[in-house]
C-alpha cells in the first residue's frame, strides 16, 4: 500500500482492492501487461476506494507531473457522464486504464453496461427535445466554444491521449487540432443544414424537403485517435439537433471524458453528450435493443461492425460504419522519390503503423525497386522508438500485448512463404509493447501479411511490373478504405485513381484526412462518411411536407379537385 499514491498527493487507505492492485512495482507492470489482453469486461473490479479514482502508481517524476496539471486543470474526469452527471457504475466496479508505454494504471474507471446505459439512452432522449429545437446559430455558438475550449486545453489534452494511447506528444496535440477540427466545422455546417423546395405538379401544392434530425445516437469508438473517433461523430451529431451516447474504448476512456466535461463548459446542455464505458457487449447491446437509439456511429473493427450492423435490423436504426482498412500504396517507376519516400514514411509509421489507413501493402515497380527500397530502409532505420514524451520519437509502444503478438504472427507466417525481414522484425529492446520498426521484402499479395490489417509499425515491399498489375494486386482484397499512388504521370494518375476500388486516394500525397473532405470506405471498409457536409448527411433524416395548405393562397373558396396522379 505505501507506494499507492494518488495523483492528489495523499495515500488511499482503507481500501483492501487498492491494496491488491498496488502491489509490487514489477508485479503492478506485469499484472498490467497482462490485463490488457483481456476484454475489459472482465476486468470489472470492486471500486478500490471512494474517492479519488485517479491513480497513477510508482510513476515516474515526468508522467507524475503531467498527471498533477493535468488533474489540476480540471479536465480529468474518471467517472461516466450520464444526463450530466458523473457516474459510478451502479455496482461500484471499476477497470483500470494504464499507460501502454509503462504498464502503470493511471487511472479506475466505472466499469459500466446496460443499466448505465438505458439511463444514458434516456437521458439522451429526453435532452433531444429541447437540443433539437435550439436555433441552428446557438447550437453553432455553443460548438465553436467547445471547439475553442479544447483549443485552449490542447497541450492537456496531447498529454492525456499520450499517456492512455502512448503516440507521440507531437503526434497526440496534432490529433488534438485535428479532432478539434470536426467540431469548428460542425459549427459552422450547423447554419447550412438547408432543405429543398421542389417544383409542385399542382398549383395548389407546396414541397418541402426539410432535414431533420435524426435523433439519439449512439457512437462508439476505438482507441487509435481518442479525440478525434469522436469529434468526427459528436461535432456533426450535435450541428444537426442530435444527442448523443458514446461508447469510447475500455483502453483510452479518459481523453473521452476529458472532452465530454469541456462540452458541458462550452454550454452544451445535460444529457445531450453521455459518456459510458466498461462491459463493451453490454453497453453494445442495450444501444441496440433500444427503439429510442435511432442511429448508431462505430469506429472500429470489421469483425464488431459487421455484428452492430447486425443488431441495428431488429429496430431498423440508421448505421454508419468506419471499419478497417487494408491500403495499397503504389510507387510507380515515374515516381518522384523524395516526394514517394515521404509519402510512405507518413502513411505507414503515423501512430506506431496503427491506423486504418496506414499503408498495409507497399507496392512499388520493378524499375524503381532497388533504390526505392535502398532509401525508405536507410529512413526507416533512423526513427528514433520510446515513449510518447520522450525527445525526438516518433514511434511509441503499440497498444497492447495482443497487438505484438499479432505483429508476430503475420512476420511470422509471411516469413514462413518466403519473405525476407531486412530490418526489425522482433521486440524492440525496451521492452513491453515497443516494437522496432520493421521492413519485409518478398512479399506477395497471398500472404496473411498483405490480406490482413498489420496495425504495426510494419512495412511489407511487394514488387510489380504493370499498371495492370498493380491495379489488380490493390483491388484484391475485401477492404476498400485508402489507397495511395506516387506518379509523376498526369493521365496516370487519373487513370489509376478512378480504377481503385478505394474510398479514399491520395495522390502523391500521404496524409489524407481532413475534415473539410469526406472520410470513408468502399466494400467492407464501411457504410457512410465522416466529415465535410457529407458526415452531416448521416445525422440528418429527408422530411417531405406536402403542403396543400397553399390552396387558400391560390383561392379562398377552393376545393380539392385535383389530387396527384398515382392517387386518381
Ligand atoms: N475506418 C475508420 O475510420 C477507422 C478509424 C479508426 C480505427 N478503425 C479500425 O478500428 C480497429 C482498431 O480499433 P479497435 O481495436 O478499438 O476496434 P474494435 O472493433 O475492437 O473496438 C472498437 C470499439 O467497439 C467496442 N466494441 C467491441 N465489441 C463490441 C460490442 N460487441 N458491442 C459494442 N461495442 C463493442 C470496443 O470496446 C471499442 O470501443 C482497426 O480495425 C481499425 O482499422 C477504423
Ligand atoms: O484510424 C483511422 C482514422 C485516421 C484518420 O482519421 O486519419
Amino acid at each position: 500500500m505505501g507506494l499507492t499514491r494518488s495523483i492528489f498527493g495523499f495515500a488511499s487507505n482503507g481500501c483492501s482492492t487498492a491494496r491488491i492492485l498496488s502491489s509490487s512495482s514489477s508485479s503492478s507492470t506485469l499484472f498490467n501487461r497482462f490485463t490488457r489482453l483481456s476484454p475489459p469486461a472482465h476486468r470489472c473490479l470492486p471500486t478500490p476506494c471512494r474517492s479519488p479514482s485517479f491513480f497513477i502508481r510508482q510513476i515516474n517524476m515526468q508522467a507524475q507531473s503531467i498527471a498533477a496539471r493535468l488533474s489540476s486543470s480540471g479536465i480529468l474526469q474518471t467517472k461516466g457522464l450520464i444526463g450530466g452527471n458523473w457516474t459510478d457504475a451502479h455496482d461500484g466496479k471499476t477497470f483500470e486504464v494504464s499507460n501502454p508505454a509503462t504498464g502503470e494504471v493511471i487511472a479506475n474507471i466505472p466499469c459500466m453496461g446496460g443499466k448505465e446505459t438505458n439511463d444514458a439512452i434516456t437521458s439522451a432522449y429526453d435532452a433531444f427535445n429541447s437540443w433539437k429545437k435550439l436555433t441552428a446559430a446557438d447550437r453553432s455558438k455553443r460548438l465553436r466554444k467547445w471547439y475553442d475550449l479544447i483549443m485552449a486545453h490542447k497541450e492537456e489534452l496531447g498529454q492525456l491521449i499520450t499517456l492512455e494511447q502512448g503516440k507521440p506528444l507531437k503526434e497526440a496535440i496534432g490529433e488534438v487540432s485535428y479532432g478539434a477540427g470536426f467540431i469548428e466545422f460542425a459549427a459552422e455546417e450547423a447554419k447550412r443544414v438547408y432543405g429543398d423546395i421542389i417544383p409542385s405538379p399542382l398549383p395548389d401544392r407546396r414541397l418541402f424537403v426539410l432535414k431533420q434530425p435524426v435523433g439519439v445516437v449512439g457512437a462508439i469508438t476505438p482507441w487509435n485517435f481518442p479525440l478525434a473517433m469522436i469529434t468526427r461523430k459528436v461535432g456533426p451529431a450535435l450541428a444537426c439537433g442530435c444527442t448523443v451516447v458514446i461508447k469510447p474504448s475500455e483502453l483510452t476512456p479518459l481523453t473521452a471524458l476529458a472532452a465530454a466535461q469541456l462540452s458541458l463548459e462550452a454550454g452544451i446542455p445535460p444529457g445531450v453528450v453521455n459518456v459510458v464505458m466498461g462491459n463493451a457487449s453490454g453497453i453494445g447491446e442495450a444501444l441496440l435493443n433500444s427503439p429510442k437509439v435511432r442511429k448508431i456511429t462505430f469506429t472500429g473493427s470489421t469483425a464488431v461492425g459487421k455484428k452492430l450492423m447486425a443488431g441495428s435490423a431488429e429496430t431498423v436504426k440508421k448505421v454508419s460504419l468506419e471499419l478497417g482498412g487494408n491500403a495499397p500504396c503504389i510507387v510507380f517507376d515515374d515516381a518522384d522519390l523524395e516526394v514517394a519516400l515521404k509519402g510512405t514514411l507518413a502513411t505507414k509509421f503515423r501512430n506506431s503503423g496503427q491506423t486504418c489507413v496506414c499503408a498495409n501493402r507497399i507496392l512499388v515497380q520493378e524499375g524503381i525497386y532497388s533504390k526505392f527500397a535502398d532509401s525508405f530502409l536507410k529512413a526507416v532505420q533512423d526513427m528514433k522508438v520510446g515513449e510518447g514524451f520522450g525527445e525526438g520519437v516518433v514511434q511509441g509502444p503499440l497498444i497492447n500485448e495482443a497487438a505484438v503478438q499479432k505483429v508476430e504472427t503475420l512476420i511470422q507466417d509471411a516469413v514462413s512463404k518466403g519473405a525476407k525481414v531486412v530490418l526489425g522484425g522482433k521486440r524492440h529492446s525496451l521492452g513491453m509493447t515497443f516494437y522496432e520498426p520493421t521492413v519485409i521484402t518478398d512479399v506477395k499479395n497471398e500472404m496473411r501479411i498483405s490480406t490482413e490489417e498489420v496495425f504495426g509499425p510494419v512495412a511489407p515491399l511487394l514488387k510489380f511490373k504493370t499498371e495492370e498489375e498493380a491495379i489488380h494486386m490493390a483491388n484484391d482484397t475485401n477492404a476498400g478504405l485508402a489507397a495511395y499512388i506516387f506518379t509523376t504521370n498526369v493521365q496516370r494518375s487519373w487513370r489509376v485513381s478512378e480504377a481503385l476500388e478505394y474510398g479514399i486516394v491520395g495522390v502523391n500525397e500521404g496524409l489524407v484526412s481532413t475534415e473539410v473532405a469526406p472520410f470513408g470506405g468502399v466494400k467492407q471498409s464501411g457504410l457512410g462518411r465522416e466529415g465535410s457536409k457529407y458526415g452531416m448527411d448521416e445525422y440528418l433524416e429527408v422530411h417531405l411536407d406536402l403542403n396543400f395548405a397553399t390552396q387558400y393562397l391560390v383561392n379562398p373558396t377552393h376545393k380539392n379537385e385535383q389530387s396527384l396522379h398515382w392517387q386518381i
